[in-house]
């Protein structure tokens, strides 16, 4: 356990704005059966992130902990996230992310399922595109990848490095399990997060007709 120091008003603050908002997914039906995990930076060295296996609608700030840049935890004995490294990973990597959004919503899981086979969702001509930053137009393309599902942390992380050394991008979907989203702040990734969402409904709605 590594003993760096940080504000716990920041954790305080952090806690907050993660448990409200996860309650809202959640009443949404995006984190079934005590699915999902949710962080946000606090500064360069920590992050505020949900502890494994909690009822992600009844969150408390006791089910909100601290964590390193290496997933370690920090000032507690308590279980991170299984899939901390795939959070920790993105912070890691791009000092400007400040939020991580992870849900297992059925829309999510049934398109996983579905675009498994191509590696990827193809999405195109939505205005809603226009929700990922730095897009503009409907004009464009965005290509949400598919990871095969795994166990193994390091296996997944190593396939969202591979993808993010090639392709800048704002998710991706892992097979039969839900979607990872993030930005800048909770409002970034949250508006990523419900866009993937109505993209990919629009998507599965489509291949009724
Ligand atoms: C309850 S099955 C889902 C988990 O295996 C996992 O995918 C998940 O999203 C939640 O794990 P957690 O360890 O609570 O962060
Ligand atoms: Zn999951």
């Amino acid at each position: 356990m590594t003993s760096a120091p940080y504000d716990p008003a920041r954790l305080s603050h952090c806690a907050g704005e993660l448990i409200v908002n996860i309650r809202e997914l959640s009443e949404r039906g995006w984190t079934p059966a005590t699915s999902s995990n949710f962080s946000q930076r606090m500064d360069d060295a920590h992050i505020a992130i949900t502890v494994s296996g909690r009822d992600k609608g009844r969150l408390t700030e006791a089910d909100i902990m601290v964590v390193d840049l290496d997933g370690q935890p920090v000032a507690t004995d308590k279980k991170s996230s299984a899939e901390t490294l795939l959070h920790t990973q993105l912070y890691r990597r791009f000092p400007e992310i400040g939020c991580v959004l992870h849900t297992h919503s059925l829309a999510q899981t049934v398109a996983s399922r579905l675009f498994s086979g191509n590696g990827h969702v193809h999405l195109e001509g939505y205005e809603l595109l226009k929700a990922f930053t730095g897009n503009t137009t409907h004009e464009t393309t965005v290509e949400l990848p598919v990871l095969p599902n795994s166990q193994d942390m390091p296996t997944l992380a190593a396939q969202v490095d591979a993808l993010l050394d090639v392709q800048p991008m704002w998710g991706y979907l892992i097979d039969g399990h839900g979607l990872y989203a993030w930005g800048r702040d909770m409002a970034e990734a949250r508006r990523h997060l419900e866009a993937f969402e109505f993209l990919l409904a629009c998507e599965l709605e489509m291949r009724k007709f």
